[in-house]
């Protein structure tokens, strides 16, 4: 009875929703399988921890680029400090892609970014633009960090056999300070989307769904 007078949900529940099939794809990939089930070739995992270091060093500037925006655009000042918090935790980040790849005998200096790798920077690189809107660069700051969330804490459940080895990368993404700080981005993309015009609305719905593509891509990269 309550459920006909529910509230309509939020923008990006009904993108979920009407993208669940890509998002999917993007959380619950077969590389992500192979580290819940302890399946994973050690060599994928150290393609992927290569490649991502090289996608963290541009996901650094975009991040700090959608700071930016928040502090000439936002309604609201506490978005600076939401994204201020992720982009000081994106120093730790760095560091220990450093550590961790030491453990497993990667050479950062020398690795060469992948043609996927190198579209989806690209990509991040195009959303860096002034002529970006708050609301679009939010979306995507979003779904950038809800894949790695969702999919991380999918191999930290109680059913799931991810090798110790693997459990201390998995906890980056899948601890729940990090999940919060996922809804917290998700609420202000919310806030932003209900406000926004037809025509940035229509570009944000884009850019999410471009972004669950490159995320997919990059899984299939990382798998080899
Ligand atoms: C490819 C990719 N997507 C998302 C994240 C989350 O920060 C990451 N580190 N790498």
């Amino acid at each position: 009875m309550e459920g006909i007078h529910r509230d309509v949900g939020s923008t990006t529940d009904a993108w979920l929703k009407k993208h669940s099939i890509v998002y999917i794809a993007a959380t619950r990939h077969p590389f992500i399988h192979a580290i819940r089930d302890g399946s994973i070739d050690p060599n994928n995992f150290k393609r992927w921890l290569g490649q991502d270091y090289l996608f963290v060093r541009t996901f650094v500037p975009f991040a700090s680029s959608v700071l930016l925006k928040a502090w000439k655009e936002s309604d609201d000042s506490s978005d600076m400090d939401v994204l201020l918090g992720g982009i000081a935790s994106l120093n730790d980040e760095i560091s220990w892609f450093k550590r961790e790849a030491s453990k497993w005998g990667v050479q950062l200096s020398s690795i060469v970014p992948q043609q996927v790798n190198q579209n989806y920077c690209r990509f991040l690189e195009s959303l860096m633009g002034l002529e970006v809107e708050y609301t679009v660069a939010i979306t995507a700051l979003w779904a950038i960090e809800v894949v790695y969330q969702q999919s991380f804490a999918h191999c930290l459940e109680e059913d799931a056999s991810t090798p110790a080895d693997l459990r201390e990368t998995c906890q980056r993404w899948g601890n729940e300070e990090f999940g919060r700080y996922c809804s917290t981005l998700r609420m202000i993309a919310d806030r932003r989307l209900m406000k926004a015009t037809d025509s940035e609305l229509k570009k944000a719905e884009v850019t999410f769904l471009c972004i669950l593509e490159h995320e997919v891509e990059f899984w299939n990269m990382s798998r080899g």
